[in-house]
C-alpha cells in the first residue's frame, strides 16, 4: 500500500490532466551542479571505476580475437599462450565484476546523500514560507513535492546519470574498437545509426504516453481507494458497497488495460531492437564472412566485430528507456528549484530588535490597521485597539468580522496592509519571529497534536523542558488525573492528530503546553468550540488558571466564555463596533444584546431540548 501510495504521489507528476511543464534542462544541471560540486571526490570515484569497468568488459572480445588469431588459426601450437589469454580473460571479468559494483555503490551513495540533503533543505525552506503561501498551495502538492519530486530527483542520478554516463562510454568505446578492427566494416554498420535513432524517437514519444496513461489510471484507483477507506463508515451506513464495488472495478480494469498496453509497447519496442539487432548482425557476418574468405579479414576480427555490433545495441536501449525518467526528473528538479526561489513574505529584517522574553510585560496596541488577505478586499478596516498588560478581552462577532485574522496579525502570520502592531511598544516586525512566537502562545479549536507520547505532546519534543514540568503543568490545569488514567500515563503514544483522544483531551494538552512555555501573550481562537459543556467548564477553569498574569484574548462564539471578560470587543465587517463589559454592554442594548439574546435562545432551545430527551 506505501509503495502504491507513493506510486500514487510519484504520478501526480504525469497526471495527463495536469498542465504538463516544460522540462529545462540547463537549468536542472545548474542546479545540481553545487551538490555534486560537494561529492566531487565519489563522482570522481565513480567515473574512474565506470571507466575500468567499461574497458574490462569491451577488451574481453577483443582478447578472444587474440586467442583465435594468434594461438589457434596461426598453426602454432601455442598452449602456454593461450593458457595466459585465457587467465587475462578471467582477470578482466573479475574486474569488470568488482568495479561495476563500486561504480553503482558510488553513485547510489552520491545520490541518496544529495537526495537526503535537498528534501531536508526543502522541509526547512517550506518551513519557513508565510502563511500567505499555504494559502494559495495545498498541502498534497507539497506533499508531493516532499516526497516524489525528491525521488524523482533519486532515479535521476541512479538511473539516468548511470546510463547516461556507462552507457554513452560503452557505446563510445565499441565505437573505437571497431574501428580499430576494420573501419571499412565499421562505415557499413553505421548506416544502421539513422534507422536505429529514427525508430527509437519513434517509440520513446509512444512509450511516454502509454507510461503517463497507466501512472495516471493507478493514480485515480489509490485516490479512489484512500477516499473509500477514509470514508467507510459513510460507505457502510448508506449501503454504498456495490456502488464502490462497480467503481472500482472500473477503475480496475482500465488500469488493467493500460498496463497491459505499456508491457505490450516495451515488448514491441524491445523487439523491433532485437530485429535490428540481428540484421546487424546477419549484415556483418555476410560483408564480414565474404572477406574472411577471400582472406582479406581474419576470423578473430570478424569474431569480435559480431560481438561488439551485438553489444552495441544494447546502450541504445537503455539510454532511450531513460528518456521518460530525464524528462521526469528534470520536471521535479525545476519543480523544486522554483520553491527554492520563493521568498517569505513575512520574514525577520536584517536588523532586528534584540529581545529579551523575561521583560516583557505584554501590552498590545493595533494601530490604524488595515488588511487584505492578497490582493483581495480589506478584511481589517483602519482598527484602532490597545489592551494592557494582564488585561484579559473577550472577541465577539458575526461569521467572517475579521476575528481570527485580528489574530494572525498579532502573531505575525501576515503583515499589516497598513498602520502597525507593537507588543511593549515594539511593532512586531522588528521583533525576531523566533522570539515572537515564545512571546504569543495560540490555542486554536482544533489543537494540533503530533505522532509521539503525552509528554512530548505537551512539551513539543523540547528536551529543556522537564517531565517534571510537564507533570506539572498538566496537574494545573486539572488533566493529571485524565492522563493518569491513559494506558502509559504521560508515555501514552497518541496516534496521529491525537485521534485517540476527545476534543476536551486534546484542547487540555494544549493549555498544557502554554503553561509550560509561559507566552506573556495568551491566545485563544475559538478553544471551546465543539466542546460539551462538562468538559467546557474543565476548559473554562483551565483557562482561568492560565490567564493569570498574561495578557489574555479569547475568541468565542459561545458569549458564556467571556462574559467574565475585563472587556469584550465586538466586531463587524473588519471594525470594532462596541466595546465593555458585558454588563456596560447589555447597557447599550446593541449588537452585543442581540447577540446574547440569540445565544439565551439558543441555550434555552437546547435546555428545552434536553428535559424532553429524558
Ligand atoms: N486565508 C485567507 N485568505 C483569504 N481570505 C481569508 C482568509 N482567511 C479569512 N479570509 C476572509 O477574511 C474575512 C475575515 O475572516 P476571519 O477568519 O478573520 O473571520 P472570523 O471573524 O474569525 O470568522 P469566524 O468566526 O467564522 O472564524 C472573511 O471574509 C474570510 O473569508
Amino acid at each position: 500500500m506505501a509503495q502504491a501510495i507513493n506510486n500514487w504521489q510519484m504520478d501526480q507528476k504525469a497526471d495527463l490532466s495536469a498542465p504538463q511543464v516544460k522540462p529545462k534542462y540547463i537549468s536542472t544541471f545548474k542546479a545540481l551542479s553545487g551538490y555534486i560540486q560537494e561529492h566531487r571526490l565519489t563522482f570522481a570515484g565513480f567515473i574512474v571505476c565506470t571507466l575500468i569497468a567499461i574497458t574490462a568488459e569491451l577488451l574481453q572480445p577483443y582478447l578472444v580475437k587474440i586467442a583465435i588469431d594468434d594461438n589457434l588459426m596461426s598453426g602454432r601450437n601455442d598452449y602456454k599462450g593461450l593458457l595466459l589469454v585465457c587467465g587475462i580473460y578471467m582477470a578482466l571479468s573479475l574486474l569488470s565484476l568488482i568495479f561495476s559494483y563500486l561504480q553503482n555503490n558510488l553513485l547510489q551513495k552520491a545520490g541518496q546523500s544529495i537526495v537526503a540533503s535537498i528534501r531536508k533543505r526543502l522541509f526547512a525552506h517550506i518551513g519557513k514560507l508565510s502563511m500567505s503561501y499555504f494559502d494559495r498551495v495545498p498541502s498534497g502538492s507539497l506533499i508531493t513535492h516532499v516526497s516524489s519530486d525528491t525521488e524523482a530527483i533519486n532515479q535521476f542520478f541512479n538511473q539516468v546519470v548511470l546510463s547516461l554516463f556507462r552507457d554513452g562510454l560503452t557505446l563510445l568505446f565499441i565505437l573505437v574498437l571497431m574501428f580499430q578492427l576494420d573501419p571499412q566494416l565499421t562505415l557499413y554498420c553505421l548506416i544502421l545509426v539513422p534507422i536505429i535513432a529514427g525508430i527509437a524517437i519513434a517509440f520513446r514519444s509512444f512509450m511516454r504516453e502509454t507510461y503517463q496513461m497507466a501512472r495516471t489510471r493507478l493514480s485515480r484507483l489509490v485516490a479512489f481507494v484512500a477516499e473509500n477507506l477514509s470514508g467507510m463508515n459513510l460507505i457502510q451506513v448508506f449501503h454504498q458497497q456495490e456502488e464502490q464495488k462497480r467503481q472500482f472495478r472500473e477503475r480496475n480494469d482500465s488500469y488493467f488495460r493500460a498496463n497491459v498496453r505499456e508491457i505490450r509497447t516495451n515488448v514491441v519496442f524491445n523487439r523491433t531492437f532485437e530485429i535490428l539487432n540481428n540484421i546487424a548482425i546477419a549484415f556483418v557476418v555476410w560483408l564480414g564472412g565474404r572477406a574472411v574468405l577471400g582472406q582479406e579479414l581474419e576470423f578473430g576480427v570478424l569474431y569480435a566485430f559480431i560481438t561488439y555490433i551485438r553489444m552495441f545495441f544494447q546502450p541504445i536501449n537503455t539510454i532511450t528507456q531513460q528518456w521518460n525518467t530525464l524528462q521526469s526528473a528534470t520536471v521535479a528538479i525545476n519543480r523544486v528549484w522554483s520553491i527554492f526561489a520563493i521568498k517569505p513574505e513575512v520574514d525577520d529584517k536584517a536588523e532586528t530588535v534584540p529581545f529579551k522574553r523575561e521583560e516583557i510585560k505584554g501590552k498590545i496596541d493595533f494601530n490604524g490597521v488595515t488588511f487584505a488577505y492578497g490582493d483581495g478586499a480589506p478584511v481589517i478596516k483602519g482598527l484602532d485597539l490597545h489592551v494592557s498588560a494582564g488585561e484579559l478581552v473577550g472577541i465577539v462577532g458575526t461569521t467572517g468580522a475579521g476575528k481570527s485574522s485580528l489574530i494572525s496579525l498579532l502573531c505575525r502570520f501576515y503583515d499589516v496592509s497598513a498602520g502597525s502592531v507593537l507588543i511593549d511598544g515594539h511593532d512586531v516586525r522588528e521583533i525576531p519571529q523566533r522570539d515572537l512566537h515564545r512571546i504569543v502562545g495560540l490555542v486554536q479549536q482544533e489543537p494540533y497534536l503530533y505522532s509521539g507520547t503525552v509528554l512530548d505532546n505537551v512539551r513539543l519534543f523540547d528536551p529543556g523542558i522537564s517531565r517534571e514540568e510537564v507533570i506539572k503543568a498538566c496537574e494545573f490545569i486539572g488533566a493529571g488525573e485524565i492522563i493518569g488514567r491513559m494506558k502509559d500515563g504521560y508515555d501514552t503514544r497518541l496516534s496521529e492528530r491525537g485521534s485517540g483522544l476527545s476534543a476536551g483531551e486534546r484542547q487540555l494538552i494544549s493549555f498544557a503546553r502554554i503553561i509550560v512555555f509561559k507566552p506573556k501573550i495568551l491566545i485563544l481562537d475559538e478553544a471551546t468550540a465543539n466542546l460539551d459543556s462538562h468538559t467546557e467548564q474543565l476548559i473554562q477553569n483551565a483557562l482561568n488558571l492560565v490567564a493569570v498574569g498574561r495578557t489574555t484574548l479569547v475568541i468565542a462564539h459561545r458569549l458564556s466564555t467571556i462574559m467574565g471578560a475585563d472587556r469584550i470587543l465586538v466586531m463587524s465587517k473588519g471594525e470594532i463596533v462596541e466595546q465593555g463589559t458585558h454588563q456596560e454592554l447589555l447597557d447599550v442594548a446593541g449588537y452585543y444584546e442581540e447577540l446574547y439574546r440569540h445565544s439565551q435562545g439558543e441555550h434555552d432551545a437546547a435546555a428545552k431540548e434536553s428535559v424532553q430527551s429524558r
